[in-house]
């Protein structure tokens, strides 16, 4: 446990009009989460957690805890996001080598409907806690920013765990147990390895992916980095929500009919197949009945809609819920997103034999891919996101990238390989690379 966390937060106007939060993402190991022109930008570490297995999301909850309920922290601003905060991302799977972490940052710089603040958090007990403080802090964390990079002809991308003949063979293979009636969904992912003459340039890496994809969330975690368009669960006072994302058509290869309008043609062969449909009824429902116990009152779109990204169209729904059943205790943002982890989105149905079936047929330590991440508050309001669309940097020159695809009984090898390239595409792209 460490010393006591003591801090102060206060209204910060030095936001720059233009790039918002952009602004900030000018370090390498810069914790953040931006969508859009707001989030929060964190410097530094005051303070870490780490844990593995099956309680890592018990243990993170309960160390959080501690130190936030201890925390002794001057709050001039108020709301999800100020005060004492912590970046944190889990691990897939409890199998995992990899380690959940929380990351309480030293400095962050939040921003939400145009109001900023500047939070300085330290376990140092000989430190001076003011807004002189803070403000000094920052500086020094922008100081001798990270430079840009240019994609380097001698920049590959090579197979990852699972190669492109391993992970045919695992769909096929994963469509069998389905059509045996052993499970409803099984979602099957595979990793491509980018091989960098230079080191990557995370920051940049980020801004790319930020301006480019508005409609996600723009994450990084102490080397996880990404831009994912799905919300596991998001705490803010007593109201939970979700995006529940599954269904997928890719943008780079439209085969329209005369006079179609792109937004038709999503709508004919997205919304319209069956096939997409059934992945994400299993998805959704998967969401509700693990968010029910918690909740007084849910709401969902009857239907789902049809999600534009740069990339791809997804089907999409958002989930809303009333926390606190029948005036029980609100569950913090951390206690729901191990509730709901894993959803059909990115494991299957029913879970438990989804889980063990990847265990067996990807063959590869998911790491944090597909795992939440995100940030959690002392007052348990928080976002977490799914860990998709993402990569770890391995080293400077070395980083892992993910992707995998719902597969239900009529998926095929091939239209699930090529769903795999339209979703490295955000990461490839951002790091100046070709699939
Ligand atoms: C598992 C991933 O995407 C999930 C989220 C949206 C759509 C999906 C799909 O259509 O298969 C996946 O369930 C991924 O991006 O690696």
């Amino acid at each position: 446990m460490p010393d006591t966390l003591r801090g102060i937060t206060i209204p910060w106007a030095a936001l720059p009009d233009t790039a918002g939060l952009l602004e900030y993402l000018v370090r390498d190991d810069v914790l953040c989460w931006v969508r859009r022109d707001g989030g929060l930008a964190g410097f530094g570490e005051a303070a870490r957690f780490t844990a593995t297995g099956p309680e890592r999301f018990r243990a993170a909850s309960a160390w959080w805890r501690t130190v936030a309920t201890g925390a002794r922290i001057e709050n001039h601003v108020g709301g999800p996001g100020t005060g004492a905060v912590a970046f944190g991302s889990f691990a897939f799977s409890w199998t995992s080598r990899h380690a959940s972490r929380l990351i309480i940052p030293s400095v962050l710089v939040g921003l939400d409907g145009g109001r900023g603040w500047l939070t300085y958090l330290t376990c140092d007990p000989d430190a001076e806690v003011s807004a002189a403080a803070a403000e000094a802090a920052l500086a020094g964390w922008l100081e001798g920013v990270a430079a840009g990079r240019a994609a380097d002809d001698g920049d590959r991308l090579v197979p990852g765990q699972v190669s492109e003949e391993d992970y045919r063979a695992a769909v096929t293979a994963g469509v069998e147990r389905i059509a045996r009636g052993e499970l409803s969904k099984l979602v099957l992912a595979r990793d491509v390895v980018a091989e960098l003459a230079s080191p990557v340039a995370t920051a940049q890496v980020l801004r790319e992916l930020a301006v480019r994809y508005q409609d996600c969330w723009t994450y990084a975690v102490d080397g996880l980095v990404g831009s994912t368009p799905e919300m596991l669960i998001k705490v803010d006072n007593n109201v939970a929500r979700a995006r529940v994302l599954a269904g997928t058509l890719d943008r780079a290869n439209i085969r329209k009919r005369d006079g179609e309008s792109d937004a038709d043609y999503a709508q004919r062969v997205l919304a319209g197949s069956e096939k997409q449909q059934h992945e994400h009824e299993i998805a959704i429902d998967s969401l509700t009945a693990k968010l029910e116990p918690y909740t007084s009152a849910m709401t969902s779109h009857s239907e789902p809609f049809v999600l534009q990204l740069p990339n791809v169209w997804h089907l999409a729904s958002d989930v809303t819920a009333e926390l606190g059943r029948g005036g029980g205790p609100v569950p913090s943002s951390l206690e729901l997103a191990e509730a709901v982890h894993p959803t059909a989105a990115v494991c299957g149905s029913p879970t438990e034999l989804a889980g063990a079936l990847i265990r067996e047929l990807e063959g590869m330590d998911r790491g944090p891919y597909a795992g939440p991440v995100g940030w959690t508050d002392g007052a348990g309001n928080g976002e977490w996101g799914i860990a998709l669309r993402g990569a770890v940097v391995e080293s400077p020159t070395r980083v892992r990238l993910y992707a995998g695809c719902g597969i239900v009984e009529a998926s095929t090898p091939e239209a699930e390989l090529a769903e795999t390239w339209a979703k490295f595409r955000p990461m490839l792209e951002a790091l100046g690379l070709r699939g």
